[in-house]
């Protein structure tokens, strides 16, 4: 039997000369999750690779969201103490159906399992935030993340519409066939939705914000859903699934499945996250810091974890409440709009733990008024 190329290669012509790319790899799930010989672009620098140690666990709070009625006092001390420490908390009793998660990892097992070529069918565009994408092979030229994904749109705007853009994508994209599976993100990504909008209330007592400030701002979101799946890897201690970063958006709610990957980085060391996690970063004036996190992966089974990024609407200006600036807290980032901060993550910088700073020194440097 011949076997089937690992990589091919050709020169992209269109570079952009702000990303760091770019060749044109194919990572095939299939035949690289047996590989043993891992090709250079997926290998990363030793000191960033994860070591043992990491696989100890960070115990984190958790944020039973049923006692918010009736001791919404002590629940926004505990949210306010886990955002100081470490922007991250884990979510119980939040009221998302065990059964509609079920099916929603179902589903991306699914998807993930298809021959590469019915995945390229939604293959995600150059520039482009959403559709799939094996590795980033055409996007970066090396520290490639060992990881398939699915990315798309959720709009609180066009649900309140009665629209259902979710749902409407998968069947324009990959057929009538994914009908099913497009009603149950559209589903999800309504309850992420929801529960993101209650967590930023809560959030937002917890910085002493008036009550309906985040709710309001966050009315009308334009979020962003990612399924991450991340094969076997056979030298996983040379590999990462999601490189050290930052979510650059405004808060995340991560489900992981039954297989540990997710670690965060405190006190100078990664630790591991159990699975059954809801985390979250949040985005207030730089007093809240959005947590350091990687995702590793492992030689004997997949992994995935389903990501909603909350966004606000694309041109809606972003900026802190009043509340919280004052002589001592001056302003931390200019006034911005998702949609610049978006293009700058797409097309001219590969989110890491600086992204928030790269764009405010891009748009000063620019000298635009966003
Ligand atoms: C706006 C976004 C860019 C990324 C997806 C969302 C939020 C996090 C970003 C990311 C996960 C950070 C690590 C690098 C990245 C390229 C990845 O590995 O997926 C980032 C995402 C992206 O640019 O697609
Ligand atoms: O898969 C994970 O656990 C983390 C993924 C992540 O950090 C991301 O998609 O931004
Ligand atoms: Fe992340």
């Amino acid at each position: 039997m011949v076997q089937q190329p690992l990589i091919s290669l050709t020169c992209r012509k269109d570079k952009s000369p702000l990303m760091d790319t770019s060749n044109d790899l194919v990572f095939d799930a299939s035949v690289l999750s047996h590989e043993r010989n891992i090709p250079n672009q997926f290998i990363w620098p030793s000191e960033e690779t994860p070591k043992p140690d990491s696989t100890e666990e960070l115990v984190v709070p958790l944020i039973d969201l049923s006692l918010y009625h009736s001791q919404e006092t002590g629940l926004v001390r505990l949210v306010r103490s886990a955002c100081e420490q470490h922007g991250f908390f884990q979510v119980v009793n939040h009221g998302i159906d065990p059964k509609l998660l079920q099916e929603a990892h179902r589903c991306a097992e699914m998807f993930f399992q298809m021959p590469l070529m019915e995945k390229q069918r939604a293959q995600r565009k150059q520039g482009e935030s959403c559709g799939y994408a094996s590795s980033f092979t055409g996007r970066f030229a090396s520290k490639l993340p060992w990881k398939e994904t699915l990315s798309f749109r959720f709009s609180d705007q066009k649900q309140k519409q009665k629209q259902s853009i979710v749902r409407d994508y998968f069947v324009d994209t990959l057929g009538e066939a994914y009908r099913h599976t497009g009603g149950i993100y559209q589903k999800y990504c309504e309850e992420m939705s929801r529960l993101s909008l209650d967590i930023m209330e809560v959030l937002g007592l917890s910085l002493g914000v008036d009550r309906a400030h985040y709710r309001a701002f966050f009315e009308g979101n334009d979020s962003i859903m990612r399924l991450n799946y991340y094969p076997p890897c056979q030298k996983p201690e040379q590999t990462l699934g999601t490189g050290p970063h930052c979510d650059p958006t405004s808060l995340t709610i991560l489900h992981q499945d039954d297989v540990a990957g997710l670690q965060v980085y405190i006190d100078g060391k990664w630790r591991t996250i159990r699975p059954r996690a809801n985390a979250f970063v949040a985005l207030s004036n730089g007093r809240y810091k959005s947590c350091l996190h990687r995702a590793v992966v492992n030689s004997r089974v997949p992994r995935k974890s389903l990501a909603f990024f909350l966004c606000p609407q694309m041109d809606k200006v972003v900026k802190p409440p009043g509340q919280l600036i004052d002589a001592k807290n001056p302003r931390a980032y200019p006034d911005f709009t998702w949609s610049a901060l978006l293009n700058f993550t797409q097309k001219h910088y590969r989110s890491d733990m600086k992204t928030l700073d790269a764009f405010t020194d891009w748009i000063l440097r620019q000298g635009q008024k966003l």
